[in-house]
């Protein structure tokens, strides 16, 4: 049970939040977890939701790192809610899009350390989060991770892409874009896109001990080090969100675009048939 004694803090009503956090005052490290069963997808809320929980985090002077992770066995996020790009309005894809693009700068820009915990699945969306953290600890076994866009006949927009490019390099990026790769947690290890690979039980302690490593370095200068690495790649987003935004409404509300999801959305229900 979380959130029930001291130095735990809650800053979401547990079973109640789609984003639960707990913040540990004594060690500094707060635990955030996406809680949307049944695939943790992401959608407006959700990421409006995060998108607070990580703005609060930064503002927390005790807060000094943060575990991102699911609630939901099995699943870390299974990407951005289809439901939300899916005979949606251009009002509501917009605002969508904003969430998005807030929850992600907010957690790519941290000042914190960020560690993913990758308990399960964790396709496009799913991925991008890990990939924003700091270090990624995944689950071995059946789970995959990917940015797998182009499956659903739709693409990585350019952000995705420079997280990717800056995590696994340019070759391996342009690989796993054109194809919509779906990598195992061994896979993605050979190429970069997580650190560590460990049985499910141990991706938490192994977390915490990683964390112990990054802790042990002054903030202020991990801090610097860390804005001088991702600078670039933040400002491109912060330069054009409102383009950025109204570019994705126009893109998901073609006909053809609308039709891959529809058929992409029938395939997943098909397969439990
Ligand atoms: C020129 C440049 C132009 C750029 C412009 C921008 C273009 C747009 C960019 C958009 C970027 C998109 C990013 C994304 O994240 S898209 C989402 C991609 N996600 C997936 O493909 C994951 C699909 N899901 C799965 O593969 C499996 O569900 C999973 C392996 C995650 C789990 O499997 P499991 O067997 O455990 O669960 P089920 O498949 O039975 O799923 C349970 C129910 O959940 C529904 N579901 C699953 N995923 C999603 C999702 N992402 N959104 C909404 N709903 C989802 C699934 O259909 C089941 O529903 P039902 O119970 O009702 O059948």
């Amino acid at each position: 049970q979380v959130c029930t004694q001291v130095p735990y803090r809650c800053y979401s009503t547990p079973g109640v939040g789609q984003v639960q956090v707990d913040m540990n005052s004594e060690t500094g490290v707060a635990t955030v977890r996406l809680n949307r069963p049944p695939v943790n997808s992401l959608n407006l809320d959700v990421l409006t939701e995060l998108g607070i929980a990580l703005e609060k985090l930064d503002a927390d002077r005790t807060c000094r790192a943060m575990v991102l992770a699911s609630a939901v066995p099995g699943i870390f996020s299974a990407g951005l809610d289809i439901l939300e790009m899916y005979q949606s309005t251009p009002e509501r894809c917009v605002a969508f899009w904003r969430a998005l693009q807030d929850a992600w700068l907010g957690l790519y820009g941290s000042r914190l350390v960020t560690m993913a915990a990758i308990e399960g699945h964790s396709p496009a969306g799913g991925c991008l989060l890990a990939m924003s953290c700091d270090y990624r600890v995944m689950a071995d076994g059946k789970f995959q991770i990917g940015l797998n866009e182009t499956r659903l006949g739709i693409v990585a927009p350019f952000w995705f892409e420079d997280v990717m490019l800056n995590t696994i390099g340019h070759r391996e990026t342009e690989k796993a874009l054109q194809l919509g790769a779906m990598y195992s947690a061994q896979q993605a290890l050979s190429i970069g896109l997580v650190d560590k690979v460990v049985p499910l039980a141990e991706v938490m302690p192994t977390v915490q001990g990683e964390l112990k490593n990054w802790l042990q370095i002054p903030d202020a200068a991990r801090v610097i080090t860390k804005t001088s690495m991702r600078k670039q790649v933040l400002d491109r987003l912060r330069s054009q969100k409102e383009k950025d935004a109204q570019f994705f409404a126009d893109f998901i509300g073609r006909d053809s675009v609308q039709r891959s999801l529809g058929a992409y959305i029938a395939s997943l229900q098909k397969r439990k048939s």
